[in-house]
């Protein structure tokens, strides 16, 4: 008898089709942050991937060598386009670029509901490139940080827009409390720029603080890490998960990225976005790397 080899059809909570992830931000030409890691991230979490481009880079993992932002025109009818008939379950934004390009994109997410919408607010690469003009950072405040479910800044950008300086815990906490009073329904402060032996993440919902705690990994493979969070966050929100399980969820997420992170270019290597495909020990990750070779 002949083998059935047609794909059997989804059924999810969506009946017949994925849940769709929208992000909007700029191409890493490396593969390793923006627009590249959040469609990675949303295929493997098994959403279906859509994006609006809000500027180029030409970047690898040594860093960026040059970026340009799109018209704003341009980002705006990508969002038009991509709401008007495919819709989304949930978005990010990540890289925006300038004060025009986030007014743009806070008047497509007005004008087209979009929701729930994660808010990574990059400022810069890790290598210290910029990636938002200093002056959109009053947009970013007063136009898209109201919108959103969740923002998720790290260290350096919750200090930028907060004007306090961050280390500690208490710090942290200090921190969210003040940026949930920019408009956001929760903060997430990122503690992947601190040291010790736990990355710890600071939470507030408005009323409580909560914890996402993981080892931290002693690795310079965490290109695109704060991208792969955002966008897990983003996938688990659209699949309707509550908003504190999506943030657990995606730390773990990103946790096993950095740990099984293979060894790709000369520089701060890609996290692996692709482990729930079952490349969790590539014989070159970092956590091997660390280990030495197998009985070693
Ligand atoms: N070395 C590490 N080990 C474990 N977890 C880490 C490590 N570095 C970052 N993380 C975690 O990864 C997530 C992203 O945080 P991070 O502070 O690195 O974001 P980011 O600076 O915005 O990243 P990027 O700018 O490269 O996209 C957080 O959950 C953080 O705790
Ligand atoms: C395009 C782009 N977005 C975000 C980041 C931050 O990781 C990056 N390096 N590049």
């Amino acid at each position: 008898m002949a083998k059935d080899v047609s794909v059997p059809a989804f059924v999810g909570p969506f009946g017949d089709r994925p849940p769709i992830a929208l992000t909007i931000a700029g191409s890493d030409s490396g593969g390793g942050a923006g627009i590249q890691a959040d469609l990675k991230t949303f295929t493997v979490l098994g959403c279906f991937g859509t994006s609006v481009l809000t500027a180029i880079t030409a970047q690898n993992t040594l860093g960026v060598q040059a970026a340009e932002a799109l018209e704003p025109s341009l980002v705006l009818q990508q969002m038009r386009s991509v709401m008007s008939d495919i819709g989304a379950d949930a978005a990010k934004t990540g890289m925006l670029a300038n004060a025009a390009v986030v007014e743009a994109v806070a008047q497509g997410v007005r004008e087209l509901g979009i929701r729930p919408l994660v808010i990574d607010p990059v400022m810069m690469a890790k290598g210290g490139e910029p990636l938002l003009a200093p002056e959109a950072r009053t947009a970013l405040v007063e136009e898209l940080l109201p919108l959103a479910t969740v923002i998720t800044p790290n260290i350096p950008e919750a200090e930028a827009l907060t004007g306090l300086r961050i280390g500690s815990l208490d710090e942290m906490r200090e921190a969210v409390r003040r940026l949930h009073g920019l408009g956001p329904a929760w903060v997430v402060v990122k503690g992947g720029h601190r040291t010790g032996p736990e990355a710890v993440d600071v939470v507030f919902d408005g009323t409580r603080f909560h914890e996402l705690r993981a080892p931290r990994i002693d690795s310079d493979r965490t290109h695109g890490t704060g991208c792969t969070f955002s966008s897990a966050i983003t996938a688990y929100l659209a699949h309707g998960l509550p908003v504190l399980d999506a943030l657990r969820r995606a730390k773990t997420f990103v946790t096993r990225a950095i740990e099984t992170a293979p060894r790709i270019g000369g520089g701060h290597g890609p996290t692996n976005h692709l482990w729930p495909m079952g490349t969790t020990r590539l014989p070159g990750s970092a956590v091997e790397a660390k280990r030495g070779p197998a009985g070693a």
